[in-house]
């Protein structure tokens, strides 16, 4: 079957990203392949390291589809991690048990040495999953891939880790702007090379991740979030006008106001912070997704429902797609998730 066919029926999901109400909305969650699952800490105690995991498209392809096929959700998120790219670019990544990604932090003098030259190859085994994916998948299910925006990816390269504030990627931003902002081109061109690799297999939307979008002032904000995100939907659309983009710029708060227009996603993601009101009028522009608080599910009875009944009632009656408003932690027991996608399915307009 060929891709264009693939579209039509890959469902509801997409149905919503071209602005369309669909009631009850779609629903998938992000970090849906996860430690909260029994069958994916299984596969990945097989795999040895996490990396192993996203490069074997074998595994990929399986913990992708593990929350699948258990819940059903109208989209599966290619298995692979956002810093797959500065690593294809010659960084070296590594992640440790309960410490998260570790990186050599990069040097302003490393910059003009980013080397892209087997940028493609080193992918290699995520495109394959991609192939594979599509394959398997439901013809109903849709398939998301994704890239981290420039300056979550930045933050990671900077620091060499996490941090809670990204102190050293703002310093380095404000001490060397230039360079700063070489280094955000340069990402944003490679990511904007990955998203279209991975469409060309076979993802039927994509999304771009900037999960510290939230910690900058107004002018960073517009700098190095709205523009590197502005270059890679302009390099996307180029080639693949069709194809759906969401930007989830977590915690941009009042700033999002304008996020649609200046960087030209077609929907918004958005965190549990965003007021349901604002949201209905971000969804006038076009499609939104979101937003419960991830420890809504983790709490379950009351708090869970009622935050579902509000994203609901409020979010429903337009272009929804119903998320978490982050990734879903590790401690949720799986009888919520249940009982999250029980009460979405059953609603009633
Ligand atoms: C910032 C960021 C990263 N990775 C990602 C982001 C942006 C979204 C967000 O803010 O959460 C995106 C990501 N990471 C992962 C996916 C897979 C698809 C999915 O959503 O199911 C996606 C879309 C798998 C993963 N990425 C990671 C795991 C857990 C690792 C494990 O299995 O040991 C998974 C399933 C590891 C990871 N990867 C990253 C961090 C900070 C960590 C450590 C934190 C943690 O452990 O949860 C970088």
């Amino acid at each position: 079957m060929n891709r264009e066919v693939l579209n039509v029926v890959a469902g509801k999901f997409l149905d919503v990203l071209k602005g369309k109400t669909v009631f009850p909305p779609p629903i998938w969650m992000m970090r849906q392949a996860g430690r909260y699952l029994p069958e994916y800490r299984e596969t990945r105690k097989q795999a040895g390291g996490f990396l192993d995991l996203c490069y074997d498209p074998d595994l990929a392809v399986e913990v992708t589809l593990q929350p699948i096929r258990r819940f059903g959700f109208d989209a599966a998120i290619l298995f692979s991690d956002i810093l797959v790219v500065p690593h294809a670019l010659g960084r070296d990544l590594r992640f440790e048990e309960g410490a998260g990604p570790l990186m050599t932090p990069i040097l302003e003098r490393d910059i003009d040495g980013l080397d892209g030259s087997s940028f493609h190859e080193r992918l290699a085994p995520v495109y394959e999953a991609v192939r594979r994916l599509r394959h398997e998948l439901p013809a109903e299910t849709a398939l998301i891939g994704f890239c981290g925006a420039p300056w979550t990816i930045a933050t990671y390269m900077v620091a060499g880790r996490g941090t809670p504030d990204q102190a050293p990627a703002r310093l380095f931003g404000y001490r060397s702007p230039e360079a700063f902002a070489r280094l955000l081109d340069v990402i944003a061109a490679w990511s904007a090379e990955y998203l279209i690799r991975q469409i060309e297999t076979g993802v039927d939307a994509v999304q771009i991740f900037d999960s510290w979008a939230g910690i900058l002032d107004e002018a960073s904000f517009d700098r190095w979030c709205v523009r590197p995100v502005a270059e890679i939907v302009r390099r996307v659309k180029k080639k693949h006008p069709q194809v759906p983009i969401i930007g989830f710029p977590k915690g941009a708060g009042a700033l999002l106001s304008g996020y649609r227009q200046a960087t030209g996603v077609t929907a918004l993601g958005l965190d549990w912070t965003v007021p349901l009101e604002h949201a209905r009028r971000l969804q006038k522009e076009g499609a939104v997704q979101g937003n419960l608080d991830p420890l809504r599910l983790v709490a379950g009875g009351r708090a869970l429902s009622e935050g579902v009944e509000a994203i609901l009632r409020v979010l429903g009656s337009g272009p929804l797609i119903f998320n978490l408003g982050h990734g879903i932690t590790p401690d949720t027991p799986l009888e919520h998730v249940e009982a999250m996608i029980r009460q979405v399915r059953d609603a009633r307009a």
